[in-house]
């Protein structure tokens, strides 16, 4: 037909041909390379890879065979097909006073549908915002899900976020209505500034002030209950699986949180095939148990405690707000989930506090457990169990640790979002309790790589989930390069970011992680690095700063955070902070050291009990401590210019609601150059020689 309409009108098809030749270039400026923009796409019958609109469609990365190859599904398509099978099955469980309430997978269904009709009354337009901002609960899940059936986004907001980084995120996701959790976060999005926001819900607490258009929960659920059911299976009707559902905000590492749009697919795809890979159970034959208390708006929280808990029939039982603080291990024995993922701060710390335990208990007890460590980790790592040693220490140790823990019918342990160390993962392999590792990202939907039981290397991220593909990009000698996905995990784009969509996606669609990794002759992935926080010195030595920060840390036990500087630089100089106390309300860090910290002063031969009596070079003799932990880092330096010349201890140490780490406890380094840009600049202004009265060392 084009050919026949050439020949009919010769000018017209003369002036396409000159359009033709200019609009590509336009299409480029417009909306990146080989991307055509959503417009045109939408005239074009194949929609493209990425879309950065919201409205955009993407092709989906189907195989012929296999996991790829797994008819595409919407949110309610799955959510619907749950029920149909789980029905009955618990979904939801949570606390109450002292009972505990529970809802099955029906009920759990009607009330997501009640809260979508409740949503549009309140105006939701499709492919705008319902921000979330509280901790994790039934409301939580059923916003998320309502929000998604009603044709909006689902969008969790950081509890920790400040006002301005709530209004920055709901303002970019055209946020119609804002669920909060209480009147603290309320405050935070009280604001004329948000155009779009029609409504606010406040799921927990009585009302501390009558608004127009605050709802309490009950008041919100009300609204949908005798709502006809037209409109919202309208929606639904039109819904497909390659459009965007869920947006996950970055929180930040590497610069201004980004909405990764997610689609239904990348939701429901990477449910099937985590629940498959790793080998869950339904719950027609053994119902998976999990607690929910890592932020949901992180994509690995909302993966496991929301999505692949439904794919399977799984029930989810909310830890108390306070999960981190100390409570969760009471949840965890009360529930004893059948997996649990945990980010490795979170295994870090019960690893203190199991450490800290253990020193105070008997020297015959503390004997036996050093015995059985020995033989937990020998046994683990080279999974030759010898029999009688370790069914004994089973019997005096593991199977009393495990039940301390509420681990005692957990038959899978995760970590994953951030590295966790070697000695973390010894720790707990010496007591029987195997960390899985995941690797992914937001952009991934959560895990790219999972070990497994009979796939497993100590420290190495796993292997692939079938139907995912990974190339390391450009390897050096070594086989380091940047590792690359491609899968129908892989996100549509950022929202309203072609340009950042176009800096992770290449060409041919893989995601570029921005980490650095290697495999080994089996297959298994391990992380050697993060290009996106690498350190280019001003003499074009690339440092990757993570191992030498882990080493610091690892000689200097005192030491809590380290942030390498140098980008740019003549030298490598360091900020470092202080084990202390934290507050139990609030999170924030405070001047007193940390008991193991007061031991390790008095060990060294100094009184200090406050940070403030060391900051700044302020004791002598932790001063010198600390230099000569770093000088024996240095010695083991790969070059000059990865030597630590300089080095101050701040007064405050580094956390999540100080801003300076993010809700996995990555290093936020943009927040902190800010933060310390008078001590990191006073770094580099002194001259550097043996006798300067700080802490420097002289160039080699
Ligand atoms: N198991 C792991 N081991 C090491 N690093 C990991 C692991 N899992 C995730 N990461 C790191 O976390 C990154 C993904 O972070 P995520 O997508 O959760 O973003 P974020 O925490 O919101 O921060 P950002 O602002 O940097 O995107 C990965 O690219 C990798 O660097």
């Amino acid at each position: 037909s084009h050919l026949k309409f050439a020949l009919s009108r010769p000018e017209i098809c003369c002036a396409g041909i000159f359009l033709y030749g200019t609009l590509p270039i336009c299409i480029n400026k417009l909306s990146g390379k080989g991307n055509r923009p959503d417009s045109l796409s939408l005239a074009m019958a194949e929609p493209e890879r990425w879309t950065s609109r919201g409205d955009g469609e993407v092709k989906l990365r189907m195989g012929e065979s296999g996991f790829a190859a797994e008819p595409p599904l919407t949110v309610d398509q799955m959510f619907k097909t749950a029920v149909e099978r789980f029905g009955s099955y618990t979904a939801l469980g949570w606390k109450e006073g002292e009972q505990t309430k529970t809802i099955n997978y029906q009920e759990y269904y009607q009330a997501c549908r009640t809260a979508a009709k409740s949503f549009l009354k309140l105006g939701l337009e499709r492919y705008h915002g319902v921000g979330i901002l509280g901790f994790n609960s039934a409301e939580w899940f059923i916003s998320d899900i309502a929000a998604i059936m009603a044709g909006g986004f689902a969008v969790g907001i950081y509890t920790t976020n400040s006002p301005e980084a709530c209004q920055y995120l709901a303002e970019n996701c055209k946020a119609n209505i804002i669920v909060v959790e209480n009147h603290k976060q309320l405050q935070k999005i009280l604001q004329d500034k948000l155009p779009h926001l029609k409504a606010i819900i406040q799921y927990k607490d009585a009302l501390k002030e009558k608004r127009p258009n605050l709802y309490t929960w009950a008041e919100f659920m009300e609204l949908g209950r005798d709502e006809s059911n037209t409109q919202l299976d309208d929606i639904i009707a039109t819904q497909k699986p390659n459009q965007c559902c869920t947006l996950i905000y970055t929180s930040g590492t590497t610069g201004q949180p980004k909405g990764v749009m997610l689609s239904h697919d990348n939701l429901t795809w990477t449910a099937f095939a985590v629940g498959r890979h790793v080998q869950l159970t339904e719950a027609t034959k053994s119902q998976e148990i999990v607690v929910s208390y890592l932020p949901l708006s992180h994509i690995a929280a909302q993966m496991v405690d929301i999505w692949v808990t439904m794919k399977v029939g799984g029930a989810t039982y909310f830890a108390q707000p306070d999960a981190l603080k100390g409570s969760l291990v009471n949840t965890m024995r009360e529930v004893r989930p059948t997996a649990f993922m945990g980010v490795p701060r979170v295994w870090e710390k019960m690893q203190e506090k199991m450490k800290s335990v253990g020193a105070k208990s008997s020297t015959v007890r503390r004997k036996v457990a050093v015995w059985a460590k020995g033989v937990g980790l020998k046994t683990n790592l080279t999974m030759a169990r010898t029999p009688v040693n370790y069914r004994l220490a089973k019997k005096l140790v593991f199977r009393k640790v495990r039940k301390a823990l509420g681990l005692d019918r957990c038959t899978k342990c995760y970590t994953g979002a951030a590295p966790i160390t070697k000695d973390t993962l010894e720790f707990f392999l010496s007591l029987d309790i195997p960390v899985y590792e995941l690797y992914g990202m937001s952009e991934s939907t959560g895990p790219h790589t999972i070990s497994l039981p009979d796939a497993f290397r100590l420290t190495s991220v796993g292997k692939l989930i079938p139907g995912c593909e990974t190339k390391i990009h450009s390897p050096d000698q070594e086989g380091n390069g940047e590792i690359c996905f491609w899968g129908r995990h892989v996100f549509m784009g950022y929202l309203n970011q072609a340009d950042k969509t176009e800096d992770a996606l290449d060409t041919e669609g893989w995601l570029h992680s921005g980490d650095l990794g290697k495999h080994d002759d089996n297959g298994f992935l391990f992380i050697t690095g993060r290009i996106k926080e690498l350190i280019i010195t001003a003499g074009g030595e690339n440092i990757p700063p993570v191992p030498i920060e882990d080493a610091v840390k690892e000689a200097v036990s005192l030491v809590s955070n380290a942030m390498l500087i140098g980008d740019k630089r003549k030298f490598l100089a360091m900020l470092l902070t202080i084990k202390c106390q934290v507050n139990g309300d609030t999170g924030a860090p405070e001047d007193e050291l940390t008991p193991e910290a007061v031991e390790l002063c008095r060990k060294l031969g100094s009184n200090a009990m406050r940070v403030s009596e060391i900051a700044g070079g302020r004791d002598r003799v932790i001063h010198a401590a600390i230099q000569e932990g770093i000088n024996r880092v240095n010695e083991n330096a790969t070059s000059n210019a990865q030597r630590i010349q300089k080095w101050i201890i701040l007064d405050q140490d580094f956390s999540i609601t100080g801003g300076e780490l993010g809700p996995t406890m990555k290093l936020k380094r943009p927040v902190v150059m800010k933060m310390y840009k008078e001590q990191v600049e006073h770094f580099y202004k002194e001259v550097v020689t043996p006798s300067t009265p700080d802490n420097s060392l002289p160039p080699k």
